[in-house]
């Protein structure tokens, strides 16, 4: 037996040597001196988000304590999933100054007239001056699941990084650096300026030299635009709503909603619904007296609170399509460019059935064969080559976002004159559309391709195989198309498709409804509201057409059409057909003697 009261408690040469007993005697005994704890909360507060910068040079060891610093940051599962780019190539630091331009003022044209004037005046990047960039990506090819804590929150590896930048970010304020950390990019052009691999992906750029300012405050406050909110507006206990059942504000927009609404549509709202509805209840007759007509009206009504202009505009959209020498049509590719001059010329059937309906005609040439745009018709053709859907992509992804943005100025301007219909002409686009349409409503080729203009035996079977072959060349891209409407576009096309896409979203943003036409003039209907779901509110089926795979669009679209005439037209005439029955539902609404309530 010892005689000894206690053994010295054996401290370990590696690991915490602190033993149980002195922390519960000092449970703050880990802190540092005072002066320290000072020194980081001035660091901490006096942190600043540099944009203008001296051009003397950064000392590599300054660089490297730095660095340090970030590569310090905690990490999930200790994954260190950030990696730093050094750019000190002025080549590549003007081409990301460039970026940055190119995002700046896309993102101004997205806030209020007063805010994106305050924010172009603002100093956003330091980009140009500043003598090093270092770029943080996050290195994010290893599956969640492996990585210790990111099986549950996966996008952890990216708040690591996080982490990292603001340890740069105070490590360089501590020595007198300035940093500036710099989103204002396209990610995706950002990643290939420095040829970054699928799954590395930049959390933006860190501009990083001795600082020509010295903000006492962040700039965002000293310009006004946003102040620091007060500690007890962002702390909460135990649950987010108090006992009031109120819970904190959520960040400031500074969004324009009008801007917003040009761009995209806004929701059918439901108090002017009513209102529309409760009118057409006071009407000297049966309630719904007037069937479909009858809600269709009472949409439109409600979504130009009563004042639709009794009138509107056939947008007729012609393209011409590769995929049309593979035989899958009974007629030639030329008679698209004849019957959009016919309609230019106000004589073709669609031209002249949107006369008889009361509406104006906007023709667009989205490229239909020749060389040169069809005179009086609106230039937006396709710059790029068209590809035949089943061997190669139908469109450029350029030409398919400036289809869908000359459409969607089209489309505004027309929302102006009252109800928009569509109109589409382009020889070979039954095909085109019988792939977009089992695209989008999961239907099999055979249950999807129609006869078109008067397909026969062959050319239908001919339509089958290519419409097959272009699903099975793009099968990923088509199962996804929800994430990237646009890239359907460009996959099996075609042009008119496209820019009434963009018609659609444009009309719809500015409140109009949209008349939509056959098989070919209602996808953009679905393309748009996959787009954007506020445009499903303003979508009116013109007509059930005798195209296979139009009621399937409808279905799953939702709408119940106006006619159902088995026409085989295309170019509006069904749609033009409803218009002037729409417009007629609008008068009778508006004349009809209302009831004392
Ligand atoms: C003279 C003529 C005028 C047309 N206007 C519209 N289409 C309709 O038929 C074409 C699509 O059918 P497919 O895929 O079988 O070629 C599109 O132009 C459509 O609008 C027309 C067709 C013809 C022949
Ligand atoms: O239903 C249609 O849209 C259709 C049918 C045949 C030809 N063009 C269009």
């Amino acid at each position: 037996m010892a005689d000894r009261d206690a053994w010295p408690r054996p401290r370990p040469l590696v690991g915490d040597a602190s033993s149980a007993r002195e922390r519960a005697a000092d449970p703050a005994g880990w802190a540092f001196a005072p002066e320290v704890v000072t020194a980081l909360d001035d660091v901490i507060a006096g942190r600043r988000d540099i944009r203008r910068f001296r051009p003397d040079p950064v000392p590599e060891d300054l660089l490297t304590e730095v660095l340090t610093a970030g590569h310090q940051a905690p990490s999930v599962g200790h994954s260190q999933p950030w990696r730093f780019i050094v750019v000190r190539d002025p080549s590549t630091r003007d081409r990301a100054a460039h970026l940055a331009d190119r995002a700046r003022l896309d993102q101004a044209a997205q806030l209020t007239n007063e805010r994106a004037a305050r924010m172009l005046d603002l100093k956003l990047e330091g980009l140009r001056e500043a003598p090093v960039g270092v770029v943080v990506v996050c290195d994010r090819r290893t599956p969640a699941a492996g990585v210790l804590g990111r099986a549950t929150f996966p996008d952890a590896d990216l708040w690591s990084c996080a982490c990292a930048i603001e340890n740069m970010w105070l490590a360089a304020r501590a020595r007198g650096l300035g940093m500036g950390w710099v989103t204002l990019f396209d990610p995706d052009a950002l990643s290939a300026l420095l040829d970054l691999p699928e799954g590395v992906v930049p959390m933006g750029w860190m501009c990083l030299g001795w600082p020509d300012e010295r903000p006492p405050a962040p700039g965002l406050e000293r310009a006004a635009w946003s102040r620091r909110m007060p500690l007890a507006d962002v702390v909460m206990h135990d649950r987010w709503r108090d006992e009031a059942g109120a819970g904190p504000t959520q960040p400031v927009s500074h969004l324009d909603t009008r801007a917003e609404r040009a761009g995209r549509a806004d929701a059918l709202p439901p108090e002017s619904l009513v209102s529309a509805t409760d009118d057409a209840d006071a009407l000297l007759s049966p309630p719904e007296s007037l069937g479909v007509l009858d809600r269709v009206v009472s949409r439109v009504e409600a979504l130009g609170r009563g004042r639709t202009p009794l009138s509107g505009t056939l947008v007729l959209a012609g393209a011409a399509h590769p995929v049309s020498g593979l035989g899958v049509s009974a007629f030639d590719d030329r008679v698209t460019r004849d019957v959009l001059e016919a309609a230019a010329a106000g004589e073709s059937m669609g031209a002249v059935s949107a006369r008889s309906a009361g509406l104006g005609v906007v023709v667009v040439d989205a490229g239909v064969p020749g060389n040169s745009a069809v005179r009086g018709a609106l230039a937006a053709r396709p710059e790029h080559p068209r590809g035949d859907l089943a061997t190669s992509d139908a469109l450029d992804r350029h030409d398919v976002d400036q289809l869908l943005d000359i459409g969607r100025r089209i489309g505004q301007g027309a929302a102006r004159t009252g109800l928009v219909a569509l109109g589409e002409v382009g020889i070979g686009n039954t095909t085109v559309a019988a792939a977009l349409a089992c695209a989008v409503t999961g239907l099999s080729p055979r249950d999807a391709v129609g006869v078109g203009a008067g397909a026969d035996a062959d050319i239908v079977e001919r339509k089958r195989a290519v419409v097959e072959q272009a699903l099975s060349r793009c099968g990923p891209r088509v199962e996804a198309w929800r994430d990237d409407p646009a890239d359907l576009l460009v996959a099996l096309g075609g042009a008119e498709i496209a820019v009434l896409t963009g018609v659609v979203l444009g009309a719809a943003g500015a409140g109009a409804p949209v008349i939509l036409d056959g098989l070919a003039g209602s996808l953009p209907g679905v393309l748009a509201a996959a787009l954007d779901p506020a445009v499903q509110g303003h979508l009116v089926a013109g007509q059930r057409s005798r195209e296979l795979a139009h009621d399937a669009v409808l279905r799953a679209l939702g709408l119940e059409p106006l006619l159902s005439l088995r026409l085989r037209s295309g170019e509006g005439v069904g749609a033009c057909l409803a218009a002037s029955l729409v417009l007629q539902g609008m008068r009778i609404r508006r004349g009809v003697a209302r009831t004392a309530p």
